[in-house]
């Protein structure tokens, strides 16, 4: 996906991934993250989501990217708290107290930008991008952070069906994604009630990447 296809999105409304409030499967397996206060948490592509504040609330820093930076501006608006922003390199960082936010493309961040990241959480990244970006992602992610712990929750559908995003992605492409770097242990696969989009039949799928 190039970066002009979600500026469209994000500037035309078309944002129905952002779901307004904690994901559930965030809720309900965060702990498995065993995350203590003051760690660090990547969040991929974190567009504007309120995922965020889950973490911030049990004390975490959480470092995002994104790459609409009026995303990165409503996400500051609705914690009703003003950024510090600066430039570094090619990204805009916004800052505030535990939340760095880089805007910029994921591609091009690097580990020493980063910092240390304890922690990745994994929703509605992966499954935005096409083959072969998710290989570079994946191949990217691993990279940066050390293959850190990860909640990764990823669609299954059949993919004849619809075109991406969301993309389906399978327990065989995690494993082959992941599998030379994490212990991967599926937690729960869950028809999704109402389908996705144009297909039917779909399943929401939770996994814990662990070393
Ligand atoms: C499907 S949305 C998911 C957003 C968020 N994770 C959530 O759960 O609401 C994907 C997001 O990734 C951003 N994005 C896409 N490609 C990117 C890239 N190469 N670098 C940084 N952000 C990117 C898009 O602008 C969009 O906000």
């Amino acid at each position: 996906m190039e970066a002009t296809y979600w500026q469209d999105l994000w500037v035309s409304g078309q944002t129905g991934f952002h779901e307004g409030q904690v994901n559930r499967m965030l809720n309900k397996y965060y702990h498995l993250l065993d995350l203590k206060v003051g760690e660090r948490v990547l969040i991929p592509l974190c567009g504007k989501s309120m995922d965020i504040t889950h973490f911030l609330s049990h004390g975490q820093h959480v470092v995002g990217v994104e790459l609409y930076e009026g995303a990165v501006v409503a996400l500051f608006e609705s914690l009703k708290v003003s950024p510090r922003i600066h430039q570094q390199g090619a990204f805009r960082v916004y800052q505030a107290p535990n939340l760095t936010i880089f805007v910029g493309d994921f591609f091009a961040v690097s580990a020493q930008l980063l910092g240390r990241i304890d922690a990745v959480y994994d929703r509605a990244a992966l499954v935005a991008l096409p083959e072969p970006m998710r290989t570079d992602y994946t191949k990217h992610l691993v990279s940066l952070t050390k293959a850190a712990k990860q909640l990764l929750i990823c669609f299954e559908y059949e993919q004849g069906l619809m075109s991406g995003p969301p993309f389906a992605v399978s327990p065989e492409m995690v494993e082959r994604y992941y599998g030379a770097h994490y212990h991967i242990e599926l937690q729960e696969r869950t028809v999704l009630e109402g389908g996705l989009k144009e297909v039917s039949h779909a399943f929401e799928s939770v996994w814990l990447l662990s070393s």
